[in-house]
Formats: structure tokens, sequence, C-alpha cells
């Protein structure tokens, strides 16, 4: 990403929307918005012509003509008025349809496959997706209509009133020994040299702002995400008092905030000093070439002034890149994570194409795994050649110390895990339901947190409240369609009774549970465990767990060892 082209980096971000459905909705707009565009060009070069007429009014003192140009100034300004606020008002709405396009697309692609979580896997200079597609897409699209509006605008302003320059324009003369040129065209000339000149000096100084206004992204989403995770884990902090290392922790992301700011402030006043000194120092400058040519009469004040309005027309349209480099580097920056995030998305998919534990669905009615090394993201081996095979109705209990790996079994099972290699084989069309130890209960009515991830119009109501009875939890029935944050109001145990009332509406064919009853006290756990042998005959179970009295549960265990031994007995 050192040599990051801005064009290249807009064609990727934006290129599908104009190749989507709604292509024919957003051409349309931007064709009516361009004509509005070039209108509002044509309304200025009215204007220039209009300065003409006007102070000629003036030097001619005519009254009558005075104010028939004020009349047709008014006529221009009102006109002016109708094309800004309808090139603006078009303007928004193309950017919410391309918005709301984008963020559908970006939102299926992080979803897909799991990215949302193996993303986090791997350090890929991603950090915060979740704000890039809700902030970054909308400042990417605002941003990018309005610059290239702005370059439109100023591209048919310089065409312009360049040739009305041209046109009013005197020459000057360059010899060198005997021979002599002379060049028509003074004013343009002057204009020309002049904007190249600031264009290349803010170049120079602005060319930091890139760099800083990345960071800065980053660090204001980085605040932010802290201050997400301290509402997140209020409960937990306030128990531990934890406030005064909250602090700290905040002030250090803030810090970063404030430290880069800081130096964007520095680098944007030099910034702001050289645009004001060489446009506003420089203002004299047009009248100073034209002003000879007045005196000798071969202009007159309308002409003079037509003139210096063209001249300034021209020095600020090609000013555009300088005057419009704080906007160009926030934009440059945002289109570089939006590429970030997009390319590792797609190299994502890539190589989970070719990801080395291999999830296959088999014709045959057995659960199996085979040679499967699972390992860390250092290498570090977990299991070492790994087989096992599991039949409809069977249940296999994996125990272990704490830190073994028995989760991350459970994790490559559910293709969530991408390091090591081997085969895992399911069942063709059979569901596959993992209850982890702390539930995910959306924020919503219970019924919602029961059924997630389906819909409650798939059960009738007296299962739902049979369920929830033998699952111990008829104290919950009345609160079926309250709303709340269910994951702050139950107690760890609830939630895990949640899960296992879900996972017997559900009726999955393999249930995965990652020591989904380490909340439970033990009579609840044989309860459950025992409801779930008696509802769920044919589904074959796999178990995460400590405790012994599991054992008699499971026709199957697996010890997991450490250093990639393990052993199994049925
Ligand atoms: N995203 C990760 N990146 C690097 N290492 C990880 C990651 N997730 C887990 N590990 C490491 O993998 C090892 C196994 O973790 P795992 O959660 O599978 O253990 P476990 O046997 O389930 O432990 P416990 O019984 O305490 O729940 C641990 O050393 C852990 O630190």
């Amino acid at each position: 990403m050192e040599h990051f082209s801005l064009l290249q980096g807009i064609w990727r971000v934006g290129n599908h929307y104009w190749r989507s459905k709604a292509k024919n909705y957003a051409i349309l707009l931007l064709m009516v918005i361009i004509g509005l565009n070039i209108t509002s060009v044509y309304i200025q070069v009215w204007l220039n012509q209009w300065r003409n007429v006007f102070f000629n009014t003036l030097q001619d003192r005519d009254m009558t003509a005075f104010l028939d140009s004020l009349y047709l100034w008014g006529g221009l300004i009102l006109a002016a008025w109708a094309v800004s606020v309808y090139q603006n008002y078009l303007r928004q709405l193309l950017a919410v349809s391309w918005r709301s396009w984008l963020t559908d697309r970006l939102l299926g692609e992080y979803l897909q496959s799991k990215k949302y979580y193996c993303l986090q896997l791997q350090d890929n200079g991603i950090d915060n997706p979740d704000q890039m597609i809700c902030e970054d897409v909308k400042l990417f699209i605002d941003s990018l209509l309005k610059v290239f509006l702005w370059f439109l605008y100023n591209l048919g302003i310089l065409c312009s009133f360049t040739l009305i320059l041209w046109e009013l324009s005197g020459s000057f003369s360059l010899s060198w020994r005997e021979s002599s040129i002379t060049i028509h065209g003074d004013m343009v000339w002057i204009a020309v040299a002049y904007a190249l000149m600031v264009d290349f000096v803010m170049g120079k100084m602005g060319h930091p702002l890139v760099q800083l206004n990345f960071l800065q992204q980053r660090y204001e989403a980085n605040f932010r995400f802290a201050l997400v995770r301290l509402r997140e884990y209020a409960e937990e902090i306030a128990l531990y008092s934890g406030e005064n290392r909250e602090r700290h922790l905040l002030s250090n992301y803030f810090k970063k905030v404030y430290d880069n700011l800081q130096r964007s402030i520095k680098r944007q006043k030099i910034l702001d000093s050289l645009i004001f000194f060489l446009c506003r120092g420089t203002e004299p400058l047009p009248y100073i070439v034209a002003v000879p040519r007045f005196f000798s009469g071969e202009l007159q004040l309308g002409g003079l002034m037509q003139v210096t309005g063209a001249f300034e027309k021209v020095q600020r349209s090609l000013l555009f890149f300088s005057s419009w480099y704080k906007e160009i580097t926030e934009l440059k920056a945002i289109v570089k994570r939006l590429v970030i995030l997009m390319d590792t998305m797609e190299e994502f998919k890539r190589l989970g194409q070719k990801q080395s534990i291999k999830i296959i669905e088999a014709p045959e009615a057995a659960f199996s795994v085979e040679n499967l090394n699972l390992k860390l993201p250092n290498g570090e081996l977990l299991l070492d050649n790994f087989a096992m095979r599991l039949q409809p109705g069977e249940s296999l209990l994996i125990t272990g110390s704490s830190g073994c790996g028995k989760s991350t079994l459970i994790k490559a099972i559910a293709g969530i895990w991408p390091f090591g290699e081997g085969h895992i084989y399911i069942p063709q069309n059979q569901q596959c339901l993992f209850l982890p130890q702390s539930p995910y209960l959306p924020v919503g009515t219970l019924r919602e947190a029961l059924l997630y991830p389906r819909s409650s119009q798939e059960y009738s109501e007296e299962s739902i409240q049979g369920i929830l009875k033998k699952c111990c939890l008829e104290h919950l029935l009345e609160r079926l369609d309250d709303q709340e944050n269910w994951s702050h109001v139950l107690s760890l145990g609830e939630q895990q009774r949640i899960a296992f009332a879900r996972a017997i509406l559900q009726r999955p064919q393999w249930l995965f549970l990652d020591e989904a009853t380490s909340g439970l006290d033990e009579a609840t756990e044989k309860k459950l465990y025992s409801l779930i042998r008696s509802e769920l005959k044919g589904t074959g179970v796999m178990s995460v767990g400590h405790r012994k009295d599991l054992f008699v549960y499971h026709q199957k265990i697996l010890t997991m060892k450490g250093k990639g031994c393990w052993d199994l007995v049925a």
C-alpha cells in the first residue's frame, strides 16, 4: 500500500455500483447533476459578461442601462440559486442510493464465510472494520461526489474563462539577441505560471497530510471502540473497580488522537497560511497586468472588470488542487482504508478456497475427522494426526487440561479455525449446531433470543412454552415478549439454559457443546443432558467439559494431552 494510487483505489471501491442493477437510476441522476453543473458554469460566464455591461453603465452614467443590468443580474442569480439547490439535492439522492448499495455489498462480504470472526484471528492491518462499513463508506461517497463535481465545475470554468481571457488579453514580447517574438494571451500565461507554481508548492507541503489523515481516522476509531467496550463490559469493570485502569487506557487511546491531531493542525496551519498568502496576497496581480491597457484607453472600465474577473476564475480553477488539498487527502485516506478492507476480504476468500483444514459435506451418515493436525497461529501443535468417527445418535466428550485446545477443535469443526490441515467430513444436508460457553443473545424480545437465528413463525407457542418449562425457565414465561439486552439481564446459567432450549427446538442432527453447562449446578446440568438424550435421540453430540459427571452421558471420551498428543476411548 506504499504506492497507493487514488484513482485506482476509487475504481476498486466504487466501480461495482455503476455496473449493478441500480446503474440506470444512478446514471440518470449523474447525467442530470452533470447537466446542472455545466449550467452553473454557463451562468458564471454570463455573469462575467454582465460585469462588462454593468461597469460600463457606471462609467457612462446611464441609468436605464444600469437598471436593465440589475434586472438581468436578478434573473441570473435566481437561475444560479435553482441550479445550486437541485444539484445538491440530486447529489444527496445519488449518495444515499450508492451508500445503501455499497453498505449492503460490504455487509454481505463481511458476514459471508464467517469473515467477521476470522479476520480478527490474523494481523492484517484492519482494525474496526465495523466503522469502515459504517462511516468510511459514507465519507467516501460524500467526499468523492463533492470532489468530482467540483473538479468538473472547475474544468468547465477553466476552459470557458481561458477562452474569454484569451480574447480579452493583450500581448507581450520576448527578445533574445536580435530576434524577438510576440506572445498573445499575457493574462492566460501569467495565470497558468502562477497556478502551476502554487500547485507545486502546495503538493510538496501538503503531502504528509495524507498519512496524518489516514492515522487520524484509525486513532479516532480505536478510541471509539474502547469506549464501546467500556459500555459493553460495564458490569465486569464496575465489579473489579477498574475505573482507574480504564481511564488510563482511554487516555492512552485519546493521546494518540490528540498527538496526531496536533501534527495535522500544525501542517494544516502551514498550508492555510500559504493558501492565504498565495491567493489573497496576489489579488492586485490581474489589475497590475491589465491596467496599462485601461490607462491607454484600449480597455473600457467594463472590459477591465471583465478581464480581471476572468483572470480570477482561471486562477481559482487552476488552484483547485491546492485549495482542495485537505479534502483530497482525506478522500485518499478513506479510499486506502476501504481498499485494505476489500483486498483482505478478497484474499480471505481466495485462501478460504484452498483452506488447509477442509470441511467436506459427505454422503455418509457418520461424522468423521481424518488426518487432522490442529495448530496455533504460531505453528504449535494442539492435535497430531487426529482421527475419529461418530455415528448418528452417538456422543463424544472432549476433556483435557485448560488451554490444551478443546475449544479450538470445536472451532475447527465449525470452519472458523484456519490453522492446521486435515479433513472433517459432515453428513450432507444435515444441521450442525454449536453452543459456546457464553451463548449469544441478540437485543430484542426473549422469544427472538430463544429462537435465534430462526424466526418465531417456525415454532408453535406450545412448543416454546413447553421447552422453557423443561429447561427450568418457567419463571421467564411471562417475559417472552419483553424487549431487553438479555445478555445483561440473565445470569450465565439462565443464558446457558436458553441455549439448550434453543438446541432442542431446532433439533439439529449434530450438536457441539463447548462447556455449555459451566454456569449450571450439577443437578441442572444432569437434567439438561438427560433432556438432550431423551428429546434428541438421533442427534450426534460432541461436548467439551471438565466434570466427571459428564462421562455417563457420552459413549466416547477424547483426552487432549497437550503437544499434539491425544487419546480416544470408547
Ligand atoms: N485467536 C487466537 N490466537 C492465538 N492463540 C489462540 C487463539 N485462540 C486460542 N488460542 C490459544 O489456543 C490454545 C487453546 O485454546 P482453547 O480455548 O482451545 O483451550 P481449551 O482447551 O478450550 O481451554 P479451556 O478449558 O480453558 O477453555 C490456548 O493456548 C489459547 O491461548
